[in-house]
């Protein structure tokens, strides 16, 4: 009898430049060619908070380049598309990328994608120039002034699928006073891992109050109709390995 000869290929993805890592700030290297970022968020629309499982997050009207980052690493404007956050359970962990091993409480990442070299979102999140992250840490001390228009809508998007509208939300008003940063390129951060990501992490966290993360913890892994109920907490990655990469510092 014939033996059906499964032609089962067994494929491996060889991982080299994962994220996110830990950043030595005296070991990345100074650039003289890299230019200040340029954020042109004036036009941007904002649409809905939801809470995907993984984080809560706030989408944007990508249809055209009304929301863009340019400058420093980038060839061309990327376009914002969502924004999204990365907590612990305690004030001391929470961060994905670290700085000289120091973890902050959150880290917050403004995902932009590449339109003019692909179509769609879904194209630009597997190619290895398709998307650009900016992080921004989050450090506990004040009140944020402005977090407070994120964290009152926390409780509508309790549960893991759960959406609601969110106009008019400029994510501007989050940024720290300075846009030096340190830039490298990485990957997502959380499944499918694609190495798609250009990192552009700011030194400079902004600060907001243990109250305030407190109200993101509220937020759950599980749905409605789940008996089990997760809090969502720790949703951020380990640093991965350096692999020989070169992290480089605005001036
Ligand atoms: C697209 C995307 C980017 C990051 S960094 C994340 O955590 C999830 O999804
Ligand atoms: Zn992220």
């Amino acid at each position: 009898n014939s033996h059906a000869h499964a032609l089962n290929t067994v494929m491996f993805t060889v991982e080299i430049r994962q994220s996110p890592i830990d950043i030595v700030p005296h070991q990345a290297s100074r650039d003289p060619n890299l230019s200040q970022i340029v954020l042109n968020y004036d036009r941007c629309t904002s649409i809905n908070i939801s809470n995907n499982g993984h984080s809560v997050v706030v989408e944007f009207d990508d249809t055209d380049d009304r929301s863009v980052i340019q400058g420093g690493p980038l060839d061309n404007p990327y376009r914002l598309k969502q924004f999204h956050f990365h907590w612990g359970e305690k004030g001391c962990e929470g961060s994905e990328h670290t700085v000289s091993g120091n973890s902050y409480a959150s880290e917050l990442h403004l995902v932009h994608w590449n339109a003019v070299k692909y179509k769609t979102f879904d194209e630009a999140a597997t190619a290895p120039d398709g998307l650009a992250v900016l992080g921004i840490f989050l450090d506990t001390g004040d009140d944020h002034r402005w977090l407070h228009t994120i964290t009152d809508a926390l409780y509508m998007v309790k549960f893991k699928g759960s959406i609601t509208d969110f106009k008019d939300f400029n994510p501007k008003c989050l940024l720290p006073s300075s846009l030096h940063y340190w830039t490298y390129l990485g990957s997502l951060t959380t499944p499918p891992l694609h190495e798609s990501v250009i990192w552009i992490v700011l030194k400079d966290p902004i600060t907001v109050s243990e109250k305030q993360l407190g109200k993101f913890r509220m937020l759950l892994f599980t749905g409605e109709e789940e008996d089990q109920r997760l809090r969502m907490e720790n949703n951020f990655r380990p640093p991965q390995p350096l692999k020989g990469r070169k992290v480089r510092s605005s001036n």
